[in-house]
């Protein structure tokens, strides 16, 4: 797993177009070396805000939406078209804007499909596995890029401190009694997560700021869930100032000022 590099903007809103930016010149360069990329997508203020900073940029016509597989790291257990859907925030800030195929489009599925929480993460697994490829060597894709939004307690995708998911070794499973509203979700486990190529924490508001420098300790993901946000190749903390106000000096980077 990699050592996480943290790149600091000045606000939330600089922070969103960079990582805007960003995600569209690495899914250029994975496109233009193997054909095809794969992005997993994240919930949450920041998450919404760098997707719909993607669709507001002309650069965005660089990508080939039509080559993505589109996943999501974690979807809130709603029917279809709740507003509280991850996937919900996705289609209006971006997806319904660019021409992505909807073969690709990889959604948790709800309780409007008429299976449990459980079987809908049997579902995805069942997606994944069909998306892996031998070079994967595991039960889920690497994923390209994998955004992750992170909590106040240091959630991310649907995996909250202390509980059972974080000790799962399935790619995908069903959460209850999230902290957070609501308390049934779907979430991709650390092992799903750190099979990704890239991981990439982006993190707003002073409210983050303890879970962020936790994030980059020595801490335990049990405790500290986004200390397990780790890729393969690479991992990046996206932060903005107030985010990382608690991180040792000399950490990282002002790309920003
Ligand atoms: O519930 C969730 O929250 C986190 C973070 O949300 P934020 O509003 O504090 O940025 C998000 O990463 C996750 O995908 C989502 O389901």
């Amino acid at each position: 797993m990699s050592v996480p590099t943290v790149v600091v903007h000045r606000d939330a809103d600089i922070l969103a177009k960079a990582v805007a930016a960003r995600i569209i010149t690495r899914l250029v360069d994975v496109q233009s070396a193997k054909g095809t990329a794969s992005l997993v997508l994240t919930g949450g203020t920041i998450g919404i805000a760098t997707l719909a900073a993607i669709a507001g940029t002309p650069a965005r016509d660089a990508v080939d939406w039509r080559r993505l597989d589109i996943w999501w790291g974690d979807e809130r257990f709603l029917p279809d078209g709740d507003p509280e859907r991850n996937e919900t925030g996705a289609r209006r800030a971006l997806l319904d804007h660019v021409d992505v195929d909807p073969e690709r489009v990889h959604v948790m599925l709800g309780p409007d499909s008429g299976l449990t929480a459980e079987e809908s993460a049997d579902a995805y697994a069942t997606e994944l596995a069909k998306a892996a490829r031998p070079e994967d060597h595991g039960p889920s894709p690497s994923f390209d890029v994998t955004l992750l939004g992170m909590g106040p307690d240091a959630h991310v995708a649907s995996l909250f401190p202390g509980m059972p998911a974080l000790y799962d070794t399935r790619p995908v499973v069903a959460v209850h009694g999230a902290p957070k509203p609501p308390p049934t979700r779907i979430s991709l486990t650390l092992p799903a997560l750190q099979a990704s190529r890239e991981v990439w924490v982006i993190a707003a508001g002073a409210e983050k700021a303890g879970a962020v420098r936790l994030a980059l300790s020595e801490s335990g993901p049990v405790q500290v869930p986004a200390a397990g946000a780790r890729g393969r190749s690479r991992t990046l903390f996206l932060l903005d100032r107030t985010a990382a106000g608690k991180i040792p000096p000399g950490l990282g980077r002002l790309a920003s000022p």
